[in-house]
């Protein structure tokens, strides 16, 4: 069985909890190929000793290549810590991703409770099928 893909991205300020949030559900990461950005990618794969598909760092355009493989449909779920608290040198990056992480309708999980509620439940990684957004209406808009 091919495992479904997921994102993981956190900030600077948000690691820690990232990856000791990852270290308690080590069980379900096992189960799907991990993406993240540069600097998330290299601390959780110290961490939990799981291949990861690393990306550029975030400033780097990081969040914009996870950004693109949604849109491709390849990625299933997001978990990004983001930084409330501190602006960035790429904030727009940031919001780019969070849109187009939203207009495909995929799970996106920004804080830890609610990254606990997406994997508290074996919903996400087997039966798990989202609707996938209907772009018919914009598509066809008279120009
Ligand atoms: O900046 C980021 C997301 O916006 C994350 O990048 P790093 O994982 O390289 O720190």
């Amino acid at each position: 069985m091919t495992k479904k893909k997921i994102a993981l991205v956190a900030h600077d300020n948000k690691k820690k909890e990232l990856i000791e949030w990852s270290k308690l559900h080590r069980d379900s990461m096992e189960k799907f190929e991990i993406y993240a950005t540069g600097t998330t990618g290299r601390l959780l794969e110290q961490e939990l000793q799981l291949p990861i598909h690393m990306l550029h760092s975030g400033p780097l355009g990081g969040d914009q290549q996870i950004g693109a493989l949604i849109s491709e449909g390849q990625i299933e779920a997001l978990v990004f810590f983001w930084d409330p608290m501190e602006p960035l040198p790429h904030d727009q990056d940031i919001k780019a991703l969070l849109r187009i992480a939203t207009v495909w309708n995929i799970p996106i999980a920004c804080n830890r409770s609610t990254a606990d509620l997406l994997f508290s439940t074996p919903t996400l990684l087997y039966d798990y099928e989202r609707v996938k957004p209907d772009f018919s209406a914009y598509q066809s808009r008279k120009l």
